[in-house]
This record gives C-alpha cells, sequence and structure tokens, in this order.
C-alpha cells in the first residue's frame, strides 16, 4: 500500500533538546521495519512523527510520494496501536471496532462487512459481544490491531503493544501479528520493540537509532551477522558479542590478529597494509566459541554455569572487566572449573577498530 520517505528528519523539543537528527530512511510497501535502541534514543518520537502525533523539526516525511509533514494525524491514512490498549470500556468488541467506521459515517453494511473481516484474522469472532474486561490482555490487544485493521489504513504503526502482556502471552500475540503480517503482505508497518526476540522474528528490516541517529539498517541476519559497529554488535544478541583487545600482525584477504591476553585470532574480514599494527577489538558471539587445541582467541577457567534448558551459558574468567561469554546447546553444568582454550572459525571472527567494524571501511 504505501512507501515511506524520511529525509534528514530531525526533532528538538523545545527549541533547544536535540532527540533525533538527519534521519534518512525509506520503506518500501509491504515492508514491518523495526525500530530498536537504547532507551531514549528517539523511537517513539520518531513514531509519533510519522503518526503526526509529534511535529517533525527538520526534514521531510513523504507518504507515497506526497509530503505530509504539515497533514493532520487523521489524514495520513495511519493508523497506531499503543501499549496501553485504550479501548472504550462500556462498549462491546464489536462496537469498539465500528466505532471509527460510525465516525466516518460509514454504511451499516461496510462496518459490518469490515468488522466481519478483521474479526476473522484476529480470531476474535467468538468475542464480538463482550466487554473488554471480560477478555484477556492479549485479546483486548487484538481488538485494539482490529479496531485499526477496520480502517485499512495505508500504514500501521505499533508502540511495544506487547510490553503489557505476560511472557506467553506475548508469544502468542506475536505469532498472531506475525500471521496477520502474512495475511496483510501489502500492508507497510513500522513497529518499536525493546524486545530482540520480537526484532528478530517480525522485522523485514531493523533499524537501530543511537546518539540522535541511525546506527545501522539491515535485515535481521544482516545486523546479527554483520554489524557495522561495536555498539550493534553488542546490541542485538543475547548474551553480548564478546570483544576481546589485540593489534594486527598480518594483513591481507585474511586478518592475523595477536590476542592481548595471549593467543591469536584468524578473521576472514580482509585488511590492508596499512592496517598493520592497528590495535582492534575482536568480536565473537557466544555461540561461535569452540574450543581448541591449537591457536586459541582466549585461554582460561570456566568461573560460573548457567544452565537455562535448552542451552547452557558458560561465564569465563577474565583479568578485565569485560565478560567473556559461550553458548553451548544443552546442559553442561559440569564445565565449571574446567580450563578451557577457544577459537573461533575466522568467517565468525569480527574485527572492529575505533568501535567501527573493519568489514565497513
Ligand atoms: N515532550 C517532550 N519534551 C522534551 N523531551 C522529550 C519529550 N518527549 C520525549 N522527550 C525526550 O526525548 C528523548 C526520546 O524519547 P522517546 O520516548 O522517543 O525515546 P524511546 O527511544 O522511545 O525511549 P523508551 O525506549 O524508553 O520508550 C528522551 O530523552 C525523552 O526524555
Amino acid at each position: 500500500m504505501a512507501t515511506l520517505k524520511l529525509t534528514d528528519v530531525g526533532k528538538t523539543y523545545g527549541g533547544t533538546v536535540e532527540v533525533l537528527k538527519d534521519i534518512n530512511l525509506d520503506i518500501d510497501k509491504g515492508e514491518l521495519i523495526v525500530f530498536v535502541g537504547p532507551s531514549g534514543c528517539g523511537k517513539s518520537t520518531l513514531l509519533r512523527m510519522i503518526a503526526g502525533l509529534e511535529k517533525i523539526s527538520s526534514g521531510s516525511l513523504e507518504i507515497d510520494g506526497q509530503l505530509v509533514n504539515d497533514v493532520p494525524p487523521a489524514q495520513r491514512g495511519i493508523a497506531m496501536v499503543f501499549q496501553s490498549y485504550a479501548l472504550y470500556p462500556h462498549m462491546t468488541v464489536r462496537d469498539n471496532m465500528s466505532f471509527a467506521l460510525k465516525i466516518a459515517k460509514k454504511s451499516k453494511d461496510e462496518i459490518d462487512a469490515s468488522v466481519a473481516k478483521a474479526a476473522k484474522m484476529l480470531q476474535l469472532d467468538p468475542y464480538l459481544d463482550r466487554l473488554p474486561k471480560a477478555l484477556s490482555g492479549g485479546q483486548r490487544q487484538r481488538v485494539a490491531i482490529g479496531r485499526s485493521i477496520v480502517r485499512d489504513p495505508k500504514v500501521y504503526l505499533f508502540d511495544e503493544p506487547l510490553s503489557n502482556l505476560d511472557a506467553a502471552l506475548r508469544v502468542a500475540t506475536r505469532i498472531e501479528i506475525a500471521q496477520l503480517k502474512e495475511q496483510m503482505p501489502d500492508s507497510t508497518m513500522i513497529y518499536v520493540t525493546h524486545d530482540q526476540v520480537e526484532a528478530m522474528t517480525l522485522a523485514s528490516r531493523i533499524v537501530v537509532l543511537a546518539n540522535k541517529g541511525i546506527a545501522q539498517v539491515g535485515t535481521p541476519l544482516e545486523l546479527y551477522e554483520t554489524p557495522n559497529s561495536e555498539f550493534v554488535a553488542q546490541f542485538i544478541g543475547s548474551p553480548a558479542m564478546n570483544l576481546l583487545p589485540g593489534e594486527i600482525v598480518e594483513t591481507g584477504d585474511r586478518t592475523t590478529v595477536k590476542m592481548t591476553g595471549g593467543g591469536t585470532a584468524v578473521s576472514a574480514i580482509g585488511t590492508r597494509p596499512e592496517d598493520k599494527g592497528k590495535t582492534v577489538n575482536v568480536g565473537v558471539r557466544p555461540e561461535d566459541f569452540v574450543e581448541t587445541e591449537g591457536e586459541h582467541i582466549y585461554e582460561g577457567r570456566v568461573d560460573i554455569t548457567e544452565a537455562l534448558g535448552e542451552v547452557t551459558l558458560l561465564y569465563f574468567e577474565t583479568k578485565s572487566d569485560e565478560p567473556v561469554i559461550g553458548k553451548l546447546p544443552g546442559v553442561h553444568a559440569d564445565l565449571r572449573g574446567r580450563q578451557v582454550k577457544l577459537g573461533a572459525k575466522p568467517e565468525k571472527v569480527h574485527l572492529f577498530h575505533d568501535g567501527r567494524s573493519m568489514l565497513y571501511r
């Protein structure tokens, strides 16, 4: 349905507090874009500017090629779903879902057809005559989503829609949102969340916001496999990517790093002759460590094990404050106290210089 184009978008509150600057982003029709980033980085502000609930301080926002900076929210063809469902408590589910269409003076037949279609998509048929208080949190959120679907908006905006739900309901409702998206392949959706799993599973592309701007945009796997900075590397993935210091001793198609703590890392990221001698952080994801007899990136003792059922987290002893964490499938409580040497495949060894990935120079 709709494309969005943000050009040099910025937001300053009260003329002095700059929250966002130079946001450039093209969103294609049918995409589900997820905004993530540390608390206070401006995710909700950006969403609210797109919705028209917050004024855009600088730059331009186009929806389907039309400049909408000064178009009021109701005329942008956008529907927003909040974490608080904001349902009318005295109205039935049916009336809640019909309300906007009644205000828009649609015919009864049209309203009934739209509500029936949305109710079917969201499996709300059995609850249409109930009041919101007789629904679970997940069902209420589905009604809130249903209320936006009946309006057939060009763009759906979700501001942490699942954050009031308990863990099990979050999972169930997340899957429903994914199914809903499949049923509406052309709808454009933008979704703000704190939850890594929601971001990784729902997004066609993730936008990582930090330091007033966009740190990186990419598919979930692009961000996971080729983060452009230490920040993104450590923000996406849990536990975070390990970073261990070292110095480049050999450049070329493959790069060899002498580790400060002893040992050697080989990365498949290529470097130029002038990179020799540069200090770097070697990045390895917890699940990419393998025990080795040969060249190692880390050598030390397993300090603590955390068996989570499907995986065990291994916390290795370190001399610095930076933790070194490994992740193994299955239960391995017996590894505590063991002395290990860890390596990783060169394809899994990231290199960062001055906080930036050497892959992106
Ligand atoms: N009306 C306002 N006036 C002044 N500053 C504001 C206003 N609204 C938000 N801010 C500030 O703008 C920044 C971004 O807020 P925003 O709510 O967009 O962040 P967020 O990334 O959504 O945060 P969280 O993840 O905690 O919800 C914050 O530092 C916040 O204090």
